[in-house]
């Protein structure tokens, strides 16, 4: 079994206004997986990927990244790339100066940051639109710039918050296979965050399935890695005997109290 990346032990996440959005919540994420968390809306999802991205603190329990070196770049810092819901770009600049934002903060130069600015984009197949700006794109094609800025410094941990629920199903899927391939090709971690038993299922080599809020994981389910995920993995009885089982651990964690 691949070695732990890092560990939630105990985590709780009360807000201000008294909401307890996770409690009790442990969870191990592993090198190199394909992570779905999978659970229904309000169940503390988004709030467990912003804890582990530091963008937020738990208010019980502790995050161990025991496995810390393997979440670092070379110059010591924690290698985290996030996609969000919506793609975020900002209007105004090309889609190479976008994909250029992480690293400009980072202090790296236009020229210098091109190699890896291309290489990001190429990565997600917009190589011919560096120059175009998101007005110009499909929403499909600007998730592909967001998860390029993601990809930029090359993270060793890839957090994607929902990244395709706004899309139509064609260009949800089409997204689905690349986003493997990059997956593959980088040799990442992604923790992704889905409502979705389909994409989850087609995705991942472990989903974990949260219970309603306030949120902790209420089943775990592992997939082959080595299962082809391809058009023809979708219409197998494989999959869809994956998918009914997954939805009956859903419906068994919404009905939890
Ligand atoms: N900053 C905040 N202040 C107060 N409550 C919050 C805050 N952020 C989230 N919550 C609440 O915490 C709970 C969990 O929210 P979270 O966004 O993590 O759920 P989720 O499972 O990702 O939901 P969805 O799938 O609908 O995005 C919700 O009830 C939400 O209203």
């Amino acid at each position: 079994m691949a070695s732990p990346l890092l560990r939630l032990e105990g985590v709780g996440k009360r807000f201000p206004n008294s909401t307890t959005a996770l409690e009790g919540l442990d969870m191990e994420v592993r090198q190199g997986e394909f992570l779905s968390l999978l659970g229904p809306s309000g169940c503390g999802k988004s709030t467990a990927l912003r804890l582990i991205a530091g963008l937020t603190e738990p208010t019980a329990g502790r995050i161990d990244w025991n496995g810390a070196e393997a979440a670092r770049d070379a110059d010591g810092r924690r290698s985290i790339g996030f996609v969000f819901q919506e793609p975020t770009l900002m209007p105004w600049a090309s889609v190479f100066a976008n994909v250029h934002l992480p690293l400009k903060l980072a202090g790296v130069s236009r020229g210098k940051a091109e190699p890896a600015i291309a290489e990001a984009l190429e990565l997600v197949g917009l190589e011919g639109f560096r120059d175009a700006y998101p007005r110009e794109l499909s929403g499909g094609m600007k998730m592909r710039v967001s998860i390029a800025r993601a990809l930029v410094t090359k993270p060793r941990l890839l957090l994607m918050d929902e990244p395709f629920a706004a899309l139509d199903e064609i260009t949800r899927f089409k997204l689905n296979n690349d986003l493997l391939q990059v997956w593959r090709q980088l040799g990442c971690t992604i923790i992704f965050v889905t409502h979705s038993v389909f994409e989850s299922v087609f995705l991942s080599s472990r989903i974990l399935v949260f219970r309603a809020r306030p949120g902790r994981v209420s089943a775990e389910l592992s997939i082959d890695p080595n299962q082809p995920r391809d058009d023809a993995f979708r219409t197998s009885p494989e999959y869809a005997g994956l998918c009914r089982e997954t939805s009956l651990a859903l419906a068994r964690a919404m009905e939890a109290r």
